[in-house]
């Protein structure tokens, strides 16, 4: 639909006000949407049910700006995979309002939008297109298996030397990936450790 091309309208899959889980705002609380639509295609994937946006109602950014304004200050844009749309609309509207937008991306297609906080967490089946390396304040790596550690510097290598670099376990292999980052990351302590605290406080 033409509306969705212009990111006028984008297809809302949620919006739920939490605490941010992962990452360098853990503990922050902020107003997640939730938008549909990504075909990256991660097999450990968490929100599956996001990959097709023709399940997801095109929603005018209209309703998310207004619905926003009424819970936070800091808003996460994430999916799906955000970028698969126009994020320039939503996030200008956003910034009018006075708000702190952070993303969640793959970064898979080339980024749009104005953030103020970016995200990277790059995926081996659709690597990062164009200066999004140089432009994310924190990369996430998700580690499943052994090869992951090797895939994170790969990916570390490419980002600016501000960036914070973070380990992440793959939920379902949290109990074996777990010990393998702690080890990792006080060998190599340019990294933190990521954990989803939003699943162990069993919140959004
Ligand atoms: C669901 S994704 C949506 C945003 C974007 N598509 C991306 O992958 O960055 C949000 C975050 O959750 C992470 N994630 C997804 N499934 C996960 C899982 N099973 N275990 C740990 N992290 C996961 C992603 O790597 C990403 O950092
Ligand atoms: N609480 C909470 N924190 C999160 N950080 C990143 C999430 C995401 O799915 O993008 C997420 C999420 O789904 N819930
Ligand atoms: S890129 Fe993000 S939303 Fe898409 S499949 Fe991978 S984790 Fe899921
Ligand atoms: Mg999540």
């Amino acid at each position: 639909m033409d509306l969705v091309d212009k990111g006028a309208m984008l297809p809302l899959m949620e919006e739920f006000y939490t605490i941010q889980g992962e990452g360098f705002h853990k503990g922050t609380a902020a107003y997640f949407v939730r938008i549909g639509g990504c075909d990256v295609g991660c097999h450990w994937c968490d929100v599956k049910e996001s990959w097709n946006a023709e399940t997801h109602p095109p929603t005018a950014i209209e309703h998310i700006l207004s619905n926003s304004k009424k819970y936070s200050d800091t808003i996460v844009i994430t999916g799906g995979e955000p970028l698969t749309w126009d994020m320039g609309p939503l996030t200008q509207g956003l910034k009018a309002q006075g708000q702190h937008i952070h993303i969640e991306t793959s970064g898979a297609y080339p980024l749009t939008g104005v953030w103020d906080w970016i995200c990277l967490s790059p995926k081996k089946n659709k690597l990062p297109v164009g200066d999004i390396y140089q432009k994310a304040h924190e990369l996430k790596m998700i580690v499943y298996n052994k090869h992951d550690f090797i895939f994170a510097e790969e990916q570390a290598a490419k980002v600016s030397k501000d960036c914070m670099l973070y380990l992440q376990p793959e939920w379902s292999v949290r109990e074996k990936v777990t010990p393998l980052i702690v080890e990792y990351v006080m060998k190599h302590p340019k990294w933190k450790v990521s954990l989803q605290t939003h699943k162990y406080l069993n919140i959004p």
